[in-house]
C-alpha cells in the first residue's frame, strides 16, 4: 500500500483560549476524495489552512505529513505538491483569465512556452477559451470558480485542498464543478473538500469526517455515516382495509398511518430485513400495494452529530459507536 496523500495526528488549533482543532487525526489515501464537514465555525478552513501551510499547528500537536513531506520540517516540498483554493478567490478581476494563468505559470517557473502551453490546455479544458482574453471580473461566479481551479492547476500539484468550491454556485455550475472534481481525482489526484453541501460530500466523497467542537464527531464513508443513524424504515402502502388491518396485527413493532392505510416498520433496509418483512405478509397472506424502503440521508447524520446534545459535551459518537440524538424526521 502506498503512503497516505495526507496523514496528520493530533492536530491542534486554539486562538485565544477557544479550542478549534483539538487533537484530530486526519488520513487521506492517495487518489481519493476526503471531505471535512462540519457547521460554521468549526474548524474546516483552520484544518486546511494548516495542512496547506498557511499557518501553523499548535503546540502539542502530532507528526503530520503532507505528500510524504513532513509540514513543520519541510514545508517547502509540502507547497511544491499541494494546490489550494480557498473560499476567497485568487483571481485578480483587472487582468485577464488568460493573464492569470500566466502569471501562475510564472510563479512556478515554467518557461514561457511551457507557460503558454499548460495555460491554452488548462483554459480549454475549463471551458473558458472563449473569456479568456476578456478582464476577469467581468466573469460570472462560476466562471471565476473555474479560473481558480485552473490556475491552482497550473503547477500540477497531487493534492488539492478545495474549501467550499460551490459556495454560491448554481445547482448546473455545481454540477459541471463536481465533474470537475471527479476528473481529478480519475488523474490520480487527491482532493481534500470542505463543503457545508452534505449532498456535495455524499455525491463526491469517498471518506467524510464530521468535525464539531474540535473533534472528529463521526467518520466513514457516505453509507456508514447514514448506518450510524436510527430512522431507516420500511413504509407498506394498502388499498384494501382489510389487508391493512391484518398487516397491522402480522407484523411487530409497526406504526400505523390509519388515514393512508399505511404500515411504516424501523429497518436498515437490508435485503435480510426485507426478506424477513416479506416472508411475514406471505404466511398471512397478505400483499401490500406498495413497500417503499427509505434510509437517513447525511442531513439526519449531520443534525445528530451536531445538535445541540453534542454541544454541550455529551460524548459524540464515532463511526462505531451508537448516537446520542434522535435524528429529524426523513421527510424524503
Ligand atoms: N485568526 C483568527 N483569530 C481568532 N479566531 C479565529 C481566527 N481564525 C479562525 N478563528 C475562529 O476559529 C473558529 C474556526 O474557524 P474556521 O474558519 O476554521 O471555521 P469553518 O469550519 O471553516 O467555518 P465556516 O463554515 O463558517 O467557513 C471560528 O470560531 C473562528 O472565529
Amino acid at each position: 500500500m502506498t503512503d497516505p496523500a495526507i496523514a496528520a495526528h493530533g492536530l491542534r488549533k486554539s486562538y485565544g483560549d477557544k479550542v478549534v482543532l483539538d487533537g484530530i487525526d486526519l488520513t487521506v489515501p492517495e487518489g481519493t476524495i476526503f471531505s471535512l464537514l462540519g457547521p460554521n465555525g468549526a474548524g474546516k478552513t483552520t484544518a486546511v489552512k494548516i495542512l496547506s501551510t498557511l499557518i501553523s499547528a499548535g503546540p502539542g500537536s502530532g507528526a503530520i505529513l503532507v505528500g510524504g513531506h513532513d509540514l513543520v520540517a519541510d514545508p517547502q516540498a509540502v507547497r511544491a505538491a499541494i494546490g489550494v483554493t480557498g473560499q476567497f478567490s485568487a483571481v485578480d478581476g483587472l487582468i485577464t483569465g488568460e493573464e492569470n494563468m500566466l502569471l501562475m505559470a510564472d510563479l512556478h517557473h515554467l518557461t514561457r512556452a511551457e507557460g503558454r502551453r499548460v495555460t491554452a490546455e488548462l483554459l480549454e479544458r475549463f471551458d473558458l477559451v472563449e473569456a479568456a482574453k476578456k478582464p476577469a471580473s467581468t466573469y460570472s461566479g462560476g466562471m471565476k470558480r473555474r479560473l481558480d481551479i485552473a490556475m491552482t492547476l497550473v503547477g500540477a500539484p497531487r493534492i488539492i485542498f478545495l474549501d467550499e468550491p460551490t459556495t454560491g454556485l448554481d445547482p448546473r455550475s455545481r454540477h459541471n464543478m463536481w465533474q470537475i472534481i471527479r476528473e481529478l481525482v480519475s488523474d490520480g489526484v487527491t482532493v481534500f473538500l470542505t463543503t457545508q453541501y452534505l449532498e456535495e460530500a455524499d455525491e463526491l466523497a469517498d471518506r467524510i469526517a464530521v468535525l464539531n467542537n474540535g473533534k472528529i464527531a463521526a467518520e466513514g464513508s457516505a453509507e456508514e455515516l447514514k448506518r450510524l443513524i436510527p430512522g431507516g424504515h420500511v413504509r407498506l402502502r394498502f388499498t384494501d382495509p382489510d389487508a391493512y388491518r391484518a398487516a397491522a396485527s402480522a407484523l411487530r413493532e409497526v406504526t400505523r398511518d390509519h388515514e393512508a392505510l399505511a404500515l411504516q416498520l424501523p429497518s436498515g433496509g437490508t435485503q435480510r430485513e426485507l426478506r424477513a418483512v416479506l416472508d411475514q405478509l406471505d404466511s398471512a397472506g397478505i400483499e401490500a400495494d406498495e413497500l417503499t424502503v427509505h434510509t437517513p440521508d447525511l442531513d439526519d447524520v449531520f443534525f445528530a452529530l451536531t445538535g445541540p446534545t453534542t454541544a454541550t459535551g455529551t460524548a459524540p459518537t464515532t463511526v462505531t459507536g451508537t448516537v446520542p440524538n434522535q435524528p429529524k424526521e426523513n421527510a424524503r
